[in-house]
């Protein structure tokens, strides 16, 4: 058990574990945003992602569920709204599906989840289910990896821009808003963390909500690694290069 630390040595700790095992370090994203995969291999990340992207806002619809705060469910719910959207063909899963769209997958099929990865389903689920059995504390402190995710989405366009003629500024879209939502939503989370993780017990647990996080998104990848890349072995069921797509 960790002794108490001060706000702002408790950012330092929770910055320090981004710097150690956030996603930005994992082979794959270097080999993304590096122009070393083919275009397989992007559709692939693409097409798994996207259940990462439709869940999000259904984790933060738990997340609110346990807020008692009028005040504290505006803010959280905004960013329920910047994923869905207020109307049909609006917000940031629209935007994912234009990039799928761009890649070849039909929507059906996309969005059935049909094609995924088993592991990503796990790494997924089992975020959400973090933020539905563990304490609010906890459950605002998972969200906190977006602290370090402008810098990581800032590298991507600009490697995938830079490398594969196959995506272009309009289908990576997704990226422009999330730059600013991230480090909105990241502030606001930083500051509740920092006000309400006040023993050295409430603090290990942010720490270790971070931590954990960052696994599930280091297990996304390294199914997609695994699968698609090397040794390339992708489980039954899911999606194969050039076979029939069945949703
Ligand atoms: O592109 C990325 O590397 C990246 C990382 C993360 C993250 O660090 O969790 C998120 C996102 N993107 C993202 O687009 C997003 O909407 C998002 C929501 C959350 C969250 O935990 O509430 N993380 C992330």
């Amino acid at each position: 058990m960790i002794s108490w630390l001060s706000p702002s040595e408790l950012e330092t700790a929770l910055r320090d574990i981004g710097g150690r095992r956030y996603h930005s370090l994992h082979p794959f994203h270097g080999m993304l945003h590096g122009g070393k995969l083919n275009r397989d291999q992007v559709r692939a990340w693409a097409l798994n992602r996207y259940y990462y992207q439709a869940m999000i806002p259904v984790k933060d619809a738990m997340i609110l569920t346990r807020m008692n705060d009028a005040s504290l469910r505006r803010i959280w719910r905004q960013r329920i709204v910047d994923h869905d959207g207020t109307s049909e063909g609006d917000g940031g899963l629209e935007r994912w599906l234009q990039l799928t769209d761009s890649l070849g997958f039909p929507r059906d099929y996309v969005i059935s989840n049909a094609g995924l990865l088993p592991a990503t389903r796990f790494a997924v689920e089992a975020y959400v289910n973090f933020v539905r059995d563990r304490p609010l504390l906890e459950a605002i402190a998972s969200s906190l990896t977006e602290l370090f995710s402008p810098n990581i989405i800032s590298e991507r366009v600009a490697g995938m821009l830079k490398s594969y003629d196959f995506v272009s500024r309009e289908t990576l879209a997704y990226f422009d808003g999330r730059l600013s939502q991230a480090s909105r939503d990241a502030d606001f989370a930083l500051e509740y963390v920092k006000h309400n993780a006040t023993t050295p017990q409430l603090q290990q647990s942010v720490l270790d909500a971070l931590t954990f996080k960052c696994d599930v998104l280091w297990s996304l990848l390294d199914a997609i690694h695994h699968a698609y890349v090397s040794p390339g072995l992708p489980p039954p069921g899911a999606w194969i290069p050039g076979a029939e797509l069945r949703s």
